[in-house]
């Protein structure tokens, strides 16, 4: 984290939908507070909320999704009381911009990728013509594409799966936005590429000082680039802290689980640890802790009250009963603990 210059406020935020006459509530008062220059992963299995929650910052929620209750503080504004298409004009791209992960569901076909970066550049910035052609021909250089100017005038079909990724972010980067949402952005390619893209996104934070959301299931994937990482269960932030401190000191039972699911923390002869169980039902009530019946060590009070968040650091927080005073001691798994230990030497031996 670079300062403590709050970029975006979210508090309670209540997002539902409507399906076929029921109501379905996707994000249930969940609250975030991102910081100026910081990366922040949002890690969580597949329905617990990521791209909805985010979604909502920049007003892209499904036309049968709206924001019930809380606030999203953009610059003294709140983008969750925001309804019209002009509102949002003012936000989409030129404050916060989108990576999504499939690049060909961003970029026009029958537009080269260098007229589709100059168009962003000539939308968001003051330029126009030629001068804006340099900046894109500068921009595409910025992320890793050779030869810049020939490639300016080729079409997205002729670029690979990563290179193309590299044409979507520099369209966003283009837009010159304070917030870049990086929404599994490495997901639909193979490993190697997927290294160097998120080590791109390093770089491009850095030099053009951005703010980066990174939205994933894997925890793996944002380990080396995440300052802090928001773990989401059930359209709530359960457990939010430095990556280390989430890393090597998790508190909540879910993030014990998505930990020891990781197949690079798997400890010889111990099972791969595989949560079980199926996340609730959305279009139900929860009562307390939504992970009270995947959770071997729920609590009697897991189920009837949801918890409050529990300062673990300062800059550390998780809501698990686990960590009220008059809790049990409950250590967490084996894999966990062992990470922990290697963790502690590792730093013995760098003093
Ligand atoms: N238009 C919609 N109508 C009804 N329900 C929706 C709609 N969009 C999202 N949801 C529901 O909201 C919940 C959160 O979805 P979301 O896409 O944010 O999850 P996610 O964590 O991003 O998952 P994934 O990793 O699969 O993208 C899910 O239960 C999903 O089914």
């Amino acid at each position: 984290m670079t300062n403590n210059e709050k970029v975006l406020s979210v508090d309670n935020l209540v997002i539902k939908f409507n399906l076929r006459g029921q109501e379905l509530t996707a994000i249930r008062g969940a609250s975030l507070e991102l910081y100026k220059g910081e990366s922040l992963a949002i890690v969580g299995e597949s329905g617990s909320g990521k791209s909805v929650f985010t979604k909502s910052f920049m007003g892209l929620l499904d036309a049968n999704g709206r924001i019930e209750s809380g606030s999203i503080i953009y610059k003294d504004n709140d983008l969750a009381k925001y309804k019209t298409e002009d509102d949002w004009i003012k936000i989409r791209g030129k404050e916060i911009a989108m990576v999504f992960q499939d690049p060909m569901t961003s970029l026009n076909p029958l537009k080269t990728v260098g007229k589709q970066v100059q168009e962003s550049i000539e939308l968001h910035q003051n330029l126009q013509g030629e001068e804006a052609k340099k900046l894109a021909v500068e921009i595409l250089n910025d992320v890793g594409i050779s030869e810049p100017e020939r490639r300016y005038k080729q079409y997205p079909h002729e670029f690979s799966g990563g290179m193309r990724q590299r044409v979507v972010i520099a369209i966003a980067v283009a837009c010159n936005p304070n917030i870049l949402i990086c929404d599994e952005p490495t997901t639909a390619l193979d490993v190697t590429i997927q290294a160097q893209i998120l080590q791109l996104l390093k770089n491009l934070q850095k030099k053009y000082q951005l703010t980066i959301i990174y939205i994933t299931h894997d925890l793996g994937v944002v380990a080396n680039v995440a300052d802090r990482i928001a773990v989401m269960y059930a359209g709530d932030i359960i457990e939010l802290g430095l990556s280390e401190e989430v890393f090597f000191d998790p508190k909540h039972p879910y993030t014990w689980a998505l930990l020891s699911s990781l197949p690079q923390l798997g400890i010889k002869g111990e099972e791969l640890y595989s949560i079980k169980g199926t996340p609730p039902n959305l279009f139900k009530e929860i009562k307390g802790d939504a992970f009270a019946p995947r959770n071997p060590h729920a609590l009697k009070i897991d189920f009837e009250k949801r918890p409050p968040y529990f300062e673990v650091t300062p800059t550390h927080k998780a809501r698990t009963w686990l960590l009220d005073p008059r809790a049990p001691k409950v250590e967490p798994p084996l894999s966990i603990q062992k990470m922990r230990e290697m963790e502690v030497k590792r730093g013995e031996r760098l003093e």
